[in-house]
């Protein structure tokens, strides 16, 4: 029996990781959970689930559900780390959103932990300090939850990287594929949360609205597979059931295709390289139809574009888009900002990137994060 440790548990990718969890409970016990604020999910989730460990972020709230559950519950990033290092925990699967993922990751690979990754922004942001603790702690295992990665992860079956000759991405082009530029100024909140296919968080949808999703997962899959970014393309695909493709040497393109539900990408990462019953939906060719694929238009979708820059200016550039976008998102999401003030913002913080040389170290990047957070702030 395997425990495991959700963080995010109140979250999209958290629900469908309990639905996973729900149809193989001879192989994996919920041992420990982790939100932010929303204390009346968790009390569900911990009852209904039997959940031994609990961690609030936020510390009211914490207050809150310890009273609710009359046990004690974590709180802070100090309690998330805890939570991710427990001895009990086999498999911590990380789908908080945002930066605040990051420490959690770490403490899970220091303590060896199999790490089901959703929250891509860890690796946006140190991306080079999770691979060498990876390299430091052999026994930690690292599995793609993303459904791009994770595809690309299932291509790949432990094939050498000298093998392959690119990575492609498939990006679904968010709600604005087909509007043109001169409408952007006038996009609202209520527009970029209408995902042509996926039904997400907040903050991952407006970011697939702008293509900083796909950005993001660029710089994810270079950090994941350690392939330089020239080997790395995105290719427009409005369907979204090709989840993501690798080219290799010897003229083969592999692919992985399914229904668009995180329950698959999850449970091959909790799983892999085992493959156990999955009551999903399958995909159907025939009804599909039609498949279609596209470059990116990276004048109309600039976040893609810088994202890709920062990713191969590298040292800090990544850290600082990535925070500076987090808190544009989410102003736009607050109705503060219109739209195109994300990759206009992102672009101005980006240029200020202070320059690095040698190995980055953690605190340097958490510095970097906050500074670029104080920019972005005094935007908005
Ligand atoms: N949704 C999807 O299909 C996919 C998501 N991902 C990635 O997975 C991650 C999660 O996405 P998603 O599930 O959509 O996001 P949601 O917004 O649906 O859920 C986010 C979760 O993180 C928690 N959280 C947010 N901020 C904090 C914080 N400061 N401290 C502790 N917990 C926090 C939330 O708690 P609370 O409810 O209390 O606020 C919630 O449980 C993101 O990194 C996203 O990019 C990747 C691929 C697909
Ligand atoms: C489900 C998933 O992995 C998301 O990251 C999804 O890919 C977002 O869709 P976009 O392709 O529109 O960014
Ligand atoms: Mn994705």
């Amino acid at each position: 029996m395997k425990q495991v440790c959700l963080l995010g548990a109140t979250g999209s990718i958290g629900s469908s990781t309990i639905g996973v969890l729900k149809q193989h409970p001879e192989r994996f016990r919920l041992y420990a959970i982790a939100a932010n604020k929303n204390w009346k999910k968790m009390a569900q989730i911990a009852r209904e689930m039997n959940v031994e460990c609990l961690c609030m972020f936020d510390e009211a709230a914490a207050r809150e559900l310890s009273k609710e559950l009359g046990k004690p519950v974590l709180s802070g990033m100090d309690g998330l780390c805890e939570l991710a290092s427990d001895p009990k925990t086999d498999i911590v699967l990380n789908s908080l959103m945002g930066s605040v993922g990051c420490l959690p990751t770490l403490s899970a690979i220091r303590s060896s932990k199999h790490i089901a990754l959703a929250n891509k922004e860890t690796l946006v942001m140190a991306g080079e300090v999770i691979q060498d603790a990876l390299a430091a702690n052999p026994k930690a295992y690292l599995t793609p939850v993303d459904s791009e990665h994770n595809a690309i992860f299932q291509c790949l079956a432990d094939r050498p990287k000298e093998e392959v000759e690119n990575l492609q991405i498939t990006a679904s082009g968010g709600p604005f594929r087909e509007w043109p530029l001169e409408k952007f100024k006038d996009i609202r909140v209520e527009d970029a949360l209408n995902h042509p296919v996926w039904s997400m968080g907040k903050k991952i949808t407006i970011d697939s609205a702008s293509m900083m999703n796909k950005g993001l997962e660029v710089i994810e899959a270079h950090f994941l597979f350690h392939i330089p970014y020239e080997q790395i393309q995105v290719v427009v695909h409005p369907q979204s059931r090709v989840h993501s493709l690798v080219q290799f040497r010897d003229g083969s393109l592999m692919a992985q295709l399914g229904a668009p539900d995180m329950k698959i990408p999850i449970q091959v990462a909790l799983t892999w390289p085992e493959r156990i019953p999955l009551q999903t939906e399958r995909l159907n060719l025939a009804e599909v139809g039609t498949f279609t694929f596209f470059k990116p238009d990276l004048q109309k979708f600039r976040c893609l574009a810088l994202a890709m820059e920062c990713g191969k200016k590298a040292g800090l550039y990544t850290a600082v888009m990535n925070a500076a976008n987090e808190v544009l998102v989410n102003a736009f999401l607050e109705k503060k900002i219109g739209f195109m003030d994300i990759p206009n913002g992102v672009e101005r913080i980006v240029e200020k990137t202070p320059s690095v040389s040698g190995k980055l170290d953690l605190n340097t990047i958490l510095e970097a994060d906050a500074e670029a957070r104080r920019q972005a702030m005094a935007l908005i």
